[in-house]
């Protein structure tokens, strides 16, 4: 399987400069119709590399059998969730669970810890984040934890961005993968320092988020037609972090590489769908890194693990909309999270 650095790109540009000198001399085609067929040919190339990199994350996927213990296939922790929002770390939690994590649990404040108790019995639920013991509290967890994931509902309180910039000190000091999304950015934007270089990082900024961090670290809030490059811009500058641009389509890069997810998903646009994806790709990540060097051909596990989980979420709103429409939400897309990863990758 094939996925050099830049080469979609650089094909992709190559062919539609052949294309529109073949057009234009031998068939005198209006500059418009060239176009629109160069923007179908970009489009080829990046359905065949989503289509590699999805092959790849089926060699990822653990295999479910009588040998294993509980824990096995991934104990994922969530930080987030405060007074205003309790959703968005339900929704990361329980997706974790249901893309095939063995135990989630979730540090939040004490004040949300009753009411996201209450959405599930199959949440631990750590009512910690608050505390002055925040950083402690969860570093005693961490050596039990596979990946966590930063940020949603999270809020942008000061003292508990504080106690969450201990607890990404001390994830990294014990090398565990973090995904990073919603206010997580936020404190990103703040101090991008905290993640600088550090290859076990995935954030999954939406439109607003891109900006926010691309106007903080280079300064440019990178919202030019070139969405490749600015992603990859910004994955660079950040040392080779891995980023993930929700949208339209999913960029996604690592500052060398850059792939997009153009799978089929829905108009429906309700909020918790990037909590339902940073959830499953907190699991994916463990998995790829995991899986080792033969099963991913060489291909960076965190591209592989950040295709799954858009390629799974939007898979997962597609099915949800074709059965509920207008009044799709995300608890109806957490239903199909079962159905859509047989359909992509155990089919
Ligand atoms: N049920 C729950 O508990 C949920 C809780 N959540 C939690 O909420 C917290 C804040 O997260 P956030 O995403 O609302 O904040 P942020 O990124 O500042 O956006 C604010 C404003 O930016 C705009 N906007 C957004 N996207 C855009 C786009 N693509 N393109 C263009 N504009 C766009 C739009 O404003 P508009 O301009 O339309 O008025 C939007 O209102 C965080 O903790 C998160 O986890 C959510 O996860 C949802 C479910
Ligand atoms: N215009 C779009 N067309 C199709 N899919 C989209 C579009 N925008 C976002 N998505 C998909 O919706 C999912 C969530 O992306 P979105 O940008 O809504 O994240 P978010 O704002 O962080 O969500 P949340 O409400 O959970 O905070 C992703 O899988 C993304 O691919
Ligand atoms: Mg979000």
């Amino acid at each position: 399987m094939a996925l050099p650095a830049g080469a979609g790109a650089l094909l992709a540009g190559a062919a539609a400069v052949a294309l529109l000198s073949a057009a234009l001399v031998l068939y005198e085609l209006s500059p418009d119709a060239v176009l629109q067929r160069a923007f179908s040919l970009h489009k080829a190339h990046s359905i065949k590399d989503m289509e590699n990199a999805l092959q790849l994350v089926r060699n990822i996927i653990p295999p479910l059998t009588s040998q294993k213990h509980k824990g096995q296939d991934g104990r994922i922790g969530v930080v987030g969730g405060c007074q205003e929002y309790t959703g968005a770390p339900y929704f990361a939690a329980i997706s974790a669970l249901k893309v095939g994590a063995d135990l989630s649990h979730v540090f939040c404040t004490r004040e949300a810890a009753p009411v996201i108790k209450s959405y599930s019995p199959e949440l631990i639920v750590h009512p910690v984040l608050d505390s002055p013991s925040a950083v402690h509290d969860v570093e005693e967890w961490l050596p039990r934890l596979h990946a966590l994931v930063v940020g949603p509902g999270l809020g942008r309180n000061d003292a508990l961005l504080e106690n969450v910039k201990g607890i990404l000190e001390a994830s990294k000091a014990r090398d565990i993968p973090v995904v990073i999304d919603a206010d997580g950015l936020w404190l990103i934007a703040r101090h991008p320092a905290l993640i600088q270089g550090y290859r076990k990082a995935v954030l999954t900024p939406n439109h607003v988020e891109f900006g926010r961090l691309s106007e903080a670290v280079l300064r440019d809030p990178g919202n030019g037609s070139d969405r490749r490059e600015a992603v990859r811009r910004l994955s660079r500058a950040l040392g080779n972090v891995t980023v993930v641009q929700k949208g339209e389509r999913d960029v996604i890069s690592d500052g060398e590489q850059v792939l997009e997810c153009v799978q089929e998903g829905s108009g429906r646009r309700c909020g918790g769908q990037g909590d339902l994806l940073s959830g499953a790709l907190g699991v994916l990540v463990h998995w790829a890194l995991r899986a080792g060097p033969e099963k991913t051909n060489g291909c960076s596990p965190l591209l592989l693990a950040a295709m799954g989980a858009c390629s799974l979420t939007r898979q997962c709103s597609r099915q949800a909309f074709q059965k509920h429409g207008r009044s799709t939400t995300t608890t109806d897309m957490i239903a199909e999270v079962g159905p859509a990863f047989r359909s992509l990758f155990e089919a």
